[in-house]
């Protein structure tokens, strides 16, 4: 995927969420994918989760995450909007089209990996098993299976199970896409480990928009950076503020 557009005429004709976002009602929304990694960062509540569930509803995979044609959630009594909803004003321009590929939601993994097992069972094929494993453990070797075929993989905090010795095998294996040039990953997380991907391109959503960023430059990295200097003085102070001075 190259490139991405909100359709005006089309965004002029919804209300409500998603279509209330900040950064979508905002002025000329248009997103360039120029790496092979695409970091997006923002604080909670901005809306990572549900440009990437757009963008992988736009690519032709379910909302609640898996592969292309896998529905591992009944949505048959679903309330719930979804940011699935704003791909129908969303236009993707791709060079060439991919057709292969995954939607990891950290959220949705057990759903995904029992529907996998389940769907190996009843060809009579092998199942994978993903789930005799610990969370973090289970979270990497699922990586490691699917991601190393070519495709666009789109990925939705997938540092949340993940220690930070497990977010650096991930860090490898984005490395090795990053470095390949053959597969494409647009990847939301909170993770400064995993933001400080070499040459990967790091966007901060906020309120305004969408924009390049410097990840040490992230509130995420200061945070971080505050406490490793000085822990005592850091918490002292966190505990003490909710709005927090430094950071
Ligand atoms: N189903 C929904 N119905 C109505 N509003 C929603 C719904 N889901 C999310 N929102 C709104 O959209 C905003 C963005 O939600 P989203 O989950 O995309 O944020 P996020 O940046 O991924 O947050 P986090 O970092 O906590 O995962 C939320 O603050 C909420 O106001």
């Amino acid at each position: 995927m190259q490139r991405l557009v909100i359709l005006e005429d089309k965004l002029v004709e919804r209300s409500g969420y998603p279509f209330d976002l900040p950064w979508v009602t905002g002025q000329s929304f248009e997103l360039r994918f120029t790496t092979p990694v695409t970091i997006i960062f923002g604080e909670n509540g901005t809306g990572k989760s549900t440009l990437i569930e757009a963008i992988a509803a736009l690519s032709g995979y379910d909302e609640a995450g898996g592969g292309k044609g896998y529905r591992p959630v009944d949505h048959s009594n679903a309330i719930d909007k979804s940011g699935a909803e704003l791909a129908e004003v969303l236009r993707a321009g791709w060079l060439p089209k991919v057709t292969n590929g995954w939607f990891f939601k950290a959220e949705s993994f057990f759903s995904v990996a029992r529907y996998l097992d389940a769907a190996a069972r009843e060809s009579g094929a092998a199942a994978p098993d993903f789930l005799s494993w610990s969370h973090g453990e289970g979270f990497i070797r699922f990586f490691e299976e699917r991601m190393s075929r070519q495709g666009i993989y789109f990925m939705d905090e997938p540092e949340s199970a993940l220690s930070p010795k497990r977010q650096l095998e991930l860090l490898r294996i984005l490395h090795r896409i990053q470095a390949q040039a053959s597969t494409q990953v647009i990847m939301a997380t909170h993770s400064p480990i995993l933001m400080a991907l070499p040459n990967a391109r790091v966007l901060e959503i906020t309120r305004h928009g969408i924009a390049d960023v410097d990840y040490r430059n992230t509130q995420h990295f200061k945070l971080y950076q505050s406490f490793t200097e000085n822990p005592e003085e850091f918490i002292a102070e966190a505990v003490l503020n909710t709005d927090h001075a430094r950071i």
